[in-house]
């Protein structure tokens, strides 16, 4: 279990704007090694953008951040590669290249950080990925084009998870996929999370997600981070907002799935597999076995209920 006051991100007093437009002013928010650590707040709050000032590609005009307590801010590039190496970022939609396939997609962090490997290694621990992520072997040499949704998102964070990082960033992972698909997704979040170590921020509008996997929630607003905890510390806080979002009829619904989730646990037994596929909101039943199955639920992405923000 994580030591509660390691953090491995720090960041203090951050002020971001565009022009005239202010984001951030005086946001503070650590991370702590090894939780779930998922990020809220209602569209244009600057989750994304805070996430891109931790990982070096914003540069807020003030404030500090450290990850793995090295400073990222104003960092020489050759200075930051040491720390860029031990994290993985899985952008919103996946943000693969088109014009390579999985396999070379997912290869692409170890051409770039370890350009001495040979070719047939780097292919090994490529493939290797790609199916940690729960993708078919097979789709080692498909384009994007050729995958679905939740595929392109698994085979995002193949890439992500290409250089054994400690810590991984996750933009709206769950955002367009289908609830068996988003509900696959998580558990292979947590799985992973588990399995490997990892700490995980991981942006979202998903109750379901958030109820999920998350150890604790950040909620931004009001241009900082105005509450960090589990969901029950959250509501204890009795803010409207934090309120309305998990008390609204999403939340509502989340809350539900959860119960049935860990009604259907106990009845398979503790000797789940990790990657089982949870009950959601459509009240789908649980599904058995994993992996594959997430796999074969994906197909369904952009199918009637899909996720999206909210
Ligand atoms: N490069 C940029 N130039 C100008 N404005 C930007 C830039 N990047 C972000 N913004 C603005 O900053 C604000 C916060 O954007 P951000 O993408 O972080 O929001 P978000 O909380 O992630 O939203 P959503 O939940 O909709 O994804 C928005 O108003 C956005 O238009």
């Amino acid at each position: 279990m994580a030591a509660r006051d390691e953090h491995i991100i720090r960041v203090r007093g951050i002020r971001n704007s565009f022009g005239d437009q202010v984001i951030h002013d005086g946001l503070d928010l650590d991370v702590r090694r090894g939780e779930i650590l998922g990020v809220v707040g209602g569209s244009g709050t600057g989750k994304s953008v805070l996430m891109r000032s931790i990982i070096g590609l914003q540069t807020p005009d003030t404030g500090e951040i450290t990850v793995f307590d090295e400073p990222t801010i104003g960092r020489e590039e050759t200075e930051a590669v040491s720390i860029r190496k031990r994290w993985g970022v899985l952008f919103q939609g996946g943000a693969l290249f088109s014009t390579l396939t999985v396999a070379e997609n997912v290869a692409v962090p170890l051409r770039e950080f370890y350009p001495e490997l040979s070719p047939a290694l780097m292919d090994e621990i490529a493939s290797y990925k790609v199916v940690m992520t729960g993708l078919p072997a097979d789709a080692g040499p498909k384009y994007p084009a050729e995958l679905s949704g939740g595929m392109k998102k698994r085979a995002g964070l193949a890439r992500a998870l290409a250089l054994d990082p400690e810590l991984l960033f996750l933009d709206e992972p769950t955002a367009g996929l289908d609830p068996i698909g988003a509900a696959a997704f998580d558990q292979l979040t947590k799985s992973l999370q588990k399995t490997l170590g990892l700490t995980v921020f991981l942006i979202t509008h998903d109750l379901d997600t958030l109820y999920a996997i998350c150890d604790r929630v950040a909620v931004l607003a009001d241009k900082k981070v105005i509450a960090v905890g589990t969901i029950d510390e959250l509501l204890a806080l009795d803010h409207p907002w934090i309120e309305e979002y998990f008390k609204g009829p999403r939340g509502r619904a989340a809350v539900a799935a959860k119960e049935n989730h860990a009604q259907g646990s106990a009845d398979a037994q503790a000797d789940a597999h990790p990657t089982e596929v949870s009950a959601r909101t459509t009240g789908q039943p649980s599904l058995g076995g994993a992996v594959d199955n997430a796999a074969r639920g994906e197909t369904q992405d952009n199918a009637r209920g899909e996720r999206g923000t909210g």
